[in-house]
């Protein structure tokens, strides 16, 4: 089933790069606290600020939505909501089905943000026949048997792995079979899959260990310290492949915890 890995283009389609695609969930973010408590407009300095992203960058990036704000008044909330919901796909409900529901599943079964930001959880997965049945967050598990049927018949086009990293390929296989096209990996392993399929993968001990290395850093910078070595490649995995190289330093470092697999 897997016939070669997915090689992500630097741009969209639409010449979005994909750097700017990184960013817009967390403009959107931004943006919907400011709509919570109903402000007008906004300007490029305060939400790049809200944003963690410097205002420049924001402004070339907005360029690319063809929003540009107005001088002396800055962007119109509500419809930066709308504009960039519209482009991240949002403004359609997404069903997803998690796959392996043991502590990590599970807590993402009850996550409520993935609902407010419009993934439905339609089904949830697991090979253990124990748990079939049995309601996780409300939505009784089904087994692993049933896969193909479930998302066939639900439309399902994103699926969650949160397998042992040993059988997540076969999971991810399954998945793409039945039609799913878009995996969010959280299995610490690499998944091959055909083109037209995108993978993004979380991993939290990356995460971790790029900030172990900034702490290193640090604690090398301080007086008299001894200066840490440079990490090789490996130690420290870029988690903003995908988006610009580098880009995770200064106020763009809050970077989402995901990188295409
Ligand atoms: N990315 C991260 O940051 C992160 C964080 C925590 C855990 N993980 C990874 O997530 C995965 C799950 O972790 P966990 O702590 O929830 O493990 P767990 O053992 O609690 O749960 C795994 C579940 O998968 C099910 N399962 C096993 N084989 C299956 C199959 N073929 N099809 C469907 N379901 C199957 C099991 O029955 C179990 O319910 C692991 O791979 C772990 O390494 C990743």
């Amino acid at each position: 089933m897997a016939t070669g890995r997915t090689h992500r283009p630097a741009t969209r389609s639409r010449g979005i790069p994909e750097a700017t695609v990184a960013r817009l969930p967390l403009y959107l973010r931004a943006l919907t606290a400011l709509s919570e408590r109903s402000v007008p407009t906004v300007s490029s300095e305060e939400l790049a600020a809200a944003a963690g992203v410097n205002s420049a960058k924001l402004r070339k990036d907005f360029s690319y939505l063809g929003s540009y704000g107005t001088r002396g008044v800055g962007y119109d909330v509500e419809y930066l909501v709308y504009q960039i919901s519209r482009e991240l796909g949002l403004t359609q409900d997404w069903p997803v089905v998690i796959v392996g529901i043991g502590n990590l599943g599970a807590a993402l079964a009850g996550y409520g943000g993935f609902a407010s930001r419009g993934f439905r959880v339609a089904a949830l997965i697991d090979a253990d026949p124990a748990m079939t049945g049995k309601p996780v967050a409300g939505i009784p598990v089904q087994h692993t048997d049933d896969l193909e049927k479930i998302v066939s018949e639900d439309g399902v086009s994103i699926g969650v792995i949160a397998t042992p990293a040993g059988v997540a390929q076969v999971v991810c296989d399954r998945l793409v079979a039945a039609g799913v096209t878009s995996i969010l990996n959280f299995a610490p392993t690499v998944l091959s899959v055909p083109d037209g399929v995108d993978v993004r993968k979380v991993d939290l001990s990356i995460e971790l260990q790029i900030l172990a290395f900034h702490e290193q850093r640090k604690a090398g910078e301080e007086p008299g310290a001894e200066a840490p070595e440079a990490p090789g490649a490996a130690a420290v995995p870029s988690a903003g492949r995908g988006a610009d190289e580098g880009e995770r330093k200064g106020p763009d470092g809050d970077m989402p915890a995901v990188m295409p697999a």
